[in-house]
């Protein structure tokens, strides 16, 4: 199998060494792409790799019909449209943690600069002007360094500052006393942080909640001559209430590594002595670059293999011993779902899918994606897969039930898929047998034993003489070998079902005769 990537932003040559050294995997690289030429081009590639810079668009998902995976080689994905993404069933990964020392090293530059004025003595220095007096700056030992959002880099800063003889307090709405003891922060509300800081960092991603999290009003509760530093997103800091506030004199100085609209050559703020400013740098290290194209060119190539990530944006991601755990059920369960698909009429309503046994006590969400993909698959096409799956069933308005016992009825662990429409509920339950793979063991409340792959013919009868001599005659004279049959019945003479596997597709024209037949209610086709 041969796939096309494509990378779109600079990337560490030696990061994409996986990349390059995987067998079947053509690269381009092109940095100089308009949107437009990326438009043009990218439905010739499998996977798209990008920094910071190229905007992943809608309109660029949408024209990526063959792209099954975009990778992110940073932290934040803003410059991906992931609900397009998810919706299109392209998985998305970043690299978390590959840069979070860089970005932290970079904000106590920042923050250091800030307070002593380097760049801009040094940029008197450099116009030949040896000026002492304009140039004073402050200590930051004993003064409080505020951080909003506590996470990898937040965390990492803190500590550092800390090291600095500040103090630190922080908010993050999952930071808990707890936490801020021990790490050694002070815990506080948004209000607090903003309103104790002599310095204030903020290290969130750029959501609908941190969008200007920092504007006038929090300016105004500000202590007169605080200083600020953005690097993490633009737009967490409301850039014209910041530029007010530094020429009220409210704050004394920013030290920015980003900004709302990127890139840009002429920047108002930038015109204020008081702003300092890199160019989106915080990631641009030799370190940093070579780790986090490493972690996106690996879940790349996994993925394009074996359809395994470690970095999944849009889809929880599961730790290794979990994978190993469930990945052995991954085709069980969709046929299940599937199964259930032929097996159901009308547009399902809700899906329950019980775990039992061993199953009950890990994260199964995984499974759970894949029964759905099954359910759905069928209906709505190949381009159903578990990243898109959950979307498609909340679009179409289906609930999905995750529900979990730890009684398995003397199996190591049991699944049960259970679909409602308006008109019935069916159910089909499987297991893996020690040795013997994936088998269905239960078709709505009749026992079965059934290896779940290729044509399968279910058939509800009533039990009486007949009634299976009667379907295998039709079948031979529709040309369809039976391979193995099984027969079900809830009581002597009472309603029976009928499992057939066998060799070839039974047409439309076939299940109406069957259903015709004396003693057969109903007759179905399934095709695993
Ligand atoms: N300048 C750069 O080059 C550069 C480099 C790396 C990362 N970043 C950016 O830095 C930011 C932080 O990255 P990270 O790796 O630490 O991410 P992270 O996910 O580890 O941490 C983000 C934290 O923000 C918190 N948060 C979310 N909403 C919040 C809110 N409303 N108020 C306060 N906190 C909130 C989260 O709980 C989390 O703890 C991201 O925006 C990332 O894109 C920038
Ligand atoms: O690609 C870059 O250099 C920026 C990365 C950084 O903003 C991130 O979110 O990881």
């Amino acid at each position: 199998m041969a796939y096309n990537i494509l990378i779109s932003d600079p990337l560490s040559e030696d990061g994409i060494y996986p990349l390059r050294q995987a067998e079947g995997f053509n690269i381009v690289v092109d940095t100089d792409l308009t949107p437009e030429q990326l438009g043009e081009r990218i439905g010739e590639f499998d996977a798209l790799l990008v920094r910071s810079q190229t905007q992943v668009t809608r309109e660029i998902i949408e024209k990526g019909t063959n792209l099954k995976i975009i990778g992110r080689a940073g932290v934040g994905v803003d410059n991906i449209d992931l609900t397009a993404a998810t919706e299109r069933g392209i998985i998305v990964v970043n690299a978390p943690d590959g840069n979070t020392n860089s970005a932290a090293e970079h904000t106590i530059a920042m923050l250091m600069s800030l307070a002593r004025n380097i760049p801009q003595a040094f940029h008197a220095l450099k116009n030949q002007k040896w000026d002492r007096k304009s140039f004073i700056g402050v200590e930051v030992k004993n003064k409080t360094l505020g951080v909003v959002g506590l996470g990898r880099i937040g965390a990492e800063v803190a500590a550092r500052a800390k090291g600095q003889r500040m103090n630190v307090i922080a908010y993050d709405p999952f930071l808990t006393p707890e936490k801020a003891e021990k790490l050694g922060v002070q815990f506080g509300t948004i209000e607090d942080v903003i309103k104790a800081a002599d310095f204030i960092t903020v290290h969130t991603p750029l959501l609908k909640e941190t969008r200007h999290i920092i504007n006038k009003e929090a300016f105004e509760k500000m202590k007169d001559g605080v200083q600020i530093v953005n690097c993490a997103r633009g737009g967490i800091i409301d850039e014209d209430a910041l530029y007010d506030a530094i020429v009220s004199g409210k704050v004394a100085g920013a030290a920015l590594d980003v900004f709302e609209e990127e890139p840009f050559v002429d920047h108002r703020l930038l015109t204020l002595p008081q702003v300092i400013a890199t160019p989106h740098l915080g990631a641009s290290t030799v370190e940093a670059q070579e780790i986090v194209a490493i972690d996106v060119s690996h879940d790349v190539v996994s993925f394009l293999k074996d359809g395994v990530v470690k970095n999944p944006v849009n889809l929880s991601s599961v730790p290794k011993d979990v994978l190993a755990k469930i990945e052995p059920y991954f085709n069980l369960v969709e046929k299940l779902g599937s199964f259930l698909s032929d097996l159901t009429d009308g547009v399902p309503e809700e899906v329950n899918i019980t775990y039992s046994g061993e199953l009950s006590n890990i994260d199964v969400r995984p499974l759970s994606r894949n029964a759905v993909k099954g359910l759905l698959k069928s209906k709505l096409g190949e381009s159903i897969n578990d990243v898109n799956a959950k979307f498609h069933a909340d679009r179409i308005g289906i609930i999905v039930n995750e529900l979990k016992t730890t009684k398995a009825k003397g199996f190591t662990s049991l699944i049960t898929v259970e679909v409602k429409t308006a008109s019935a509920t069916r159910k089909v339950a499987g297991t893996l047998l020690n040795g013997l793979g994936p088998r269905i063991l239960r078709v709505d409340d009749f026992i079965v034993d059934v290896v779940p792959e290729g044509h399968l013919l279910f058939i509800r009868h009533k039990d009486q003489p007949g009634a299976i001599g009667r379907v295998g005659t039709l079948l031979a004279g529709e040309g369809v070998n039976i391979a193995t049959m099984q027969v079900g019945r809830s009581e002597v003479g009472g309603d029976a079902i009928m499992m057939l596997s066998i060799d070839k597709h039974v047409e439309e024209s076939g299940i109406e005769q069957l259903k015709q037949l004396e003693d057969i209610s109903d007759a179905t086709t399934i095709d695993l």
